[in-house]
């Protein structure tokens, strides 16, 4: 059965590892994606494709940052609109690419997006969102003293950076989305759209907005079938990282939120594509999401991989 797929790239998962790539690295580790993207896509499945910026607009703002005394360093939306253009170009380039050689008529295009925040969300003044590099403690606590950064570590990898991350409101271009997903692949909300605020006219805000979150609005607002996150590993783990470490290949919405209270996910990677994934399913019968590697989302769709989260 054909299927209408939200399909949310993870930041983190666009790069091998930690290591912050080249231009070309990073087009060659999207190229890799983009193949099993055009899997979904050559089963006959719609997809529309989001992605993060975890670690690019991080690094697109320590160069602003370092270059300040010479070039007035941009804010950080500005930093999250340059990410949408450049994981977006490379995804055009290389999603367009891999259709071309399957015969497959159609393009990638990708739309610069502008989600709706609430100017009083609570996160302005509780920073969560990783972003950018992983530094060691001693590293960590130079950059707090030194720059006043706020820092945490994250899930095991290392200590980064965190900027607040409120919640996705509304999409403003919702409506050429909807008029283009017929015809185009289309890339939206990338880094979670960048963040605005309503004021007489929209307003871009200081923050990085959760991609899973903002993937999960527009699957909801497309009537999506399937919301798709794709990341690091495989599936999602209890105690991960322990020895008593347990894959799982389904999860209930109920079961979910009780291994959110036990404290399975943590903050700012696993936790929002939980909270998304059952957001998702919880919202509408029929609708399920599927946590997955990001070469492996043809064989989760057809139930042979990651894990499942349904009502
Ligand atoms: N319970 C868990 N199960 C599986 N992975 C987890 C869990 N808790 C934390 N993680 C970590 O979360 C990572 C995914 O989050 P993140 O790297 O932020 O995602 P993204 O790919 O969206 O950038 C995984 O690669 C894994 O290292
Ligand atoms: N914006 C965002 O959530 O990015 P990551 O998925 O890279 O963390």
């Amino acid at each position: 059965m054909f299927m209408k797929i939200v399909v949310a790239l993870g930041g983190n998962a666009l790069q091998e590892g930690k290591k912050a790539p080249t231009a070309l690295e990073q087009l060659n580790i999207i190229k890799e994606t983009s193949k099993h993207i055009c899997d979904l896509i050559e089963e006959g499945h719609q997809l529309v494709i989001a992605h993060g910026n975890g670690p690019q607009v991080g690094r697109i703002l320590l160069q602003n940052e370092q270059s300040k005394n010479e070039i007035p360093p941009m804010s950080l939306d500005v930093c999250g609109a340059m990410t949408q253009g450049m994981i977006g170009y490379h995804l055009q380039q290389a999603i367009g690419e891999e259709l071309q050689l399957r015969n497959i008529d159609k393009k990638a295009i990708s739309i610069v997006t502008q989600v709706v925040v609430d100017k009083n969300d609570k996160a302005f003044k509780n920073p969560t969102k990783p972003i950018g590099q992983f530094y060691s403690k001693e590293e960590a606590d130079i950059l707090i003293e030194e720059k006043e950064y706020t820092m945490t570590e994250d899930a095991g990898r290392g200590y980064r950076r965190v900027v607040p991350s409120p919640v996705p409101k509304e999409i403003v271009e919702i409506d050429v989305i909807k008029k283009l997903v017929d015809e185009y692949i289309v890339i939206t909300v990338g880094g979670g759209g960048i963040p605005v605020i309503k004021e007489n006219t929209l307003k871009g805000v200081e923050a990085v907005i959760d991609k899973d979150l903002a993937s999960e609005k527009l699957a909801e607002d497309l009537d999506a079938d399937i919301l798709l996150i794709l990341t690091a590993v495989e599936k999602v783990a209890l105690n991960f990282g322990k020895k008593d470490e347990m894959w799982l290949d389904s999860v209930s919405v109920k079961e979910a939120n009780r291994f959110v209270a036990e404290g399975h996910f943590a903050k700012g990677s696993m936790l929002p594509k939980i909270n998304a994934a059952v957001k998702f399913a919880s919202s509408k019968k029929g609708r399920k999401a599927i946590i997955a590697s990001l070469n492996k989302g043809s064989d989760a769709v057809k139930g042979k991989s990651g894990t499942v989260v349904e009502i």
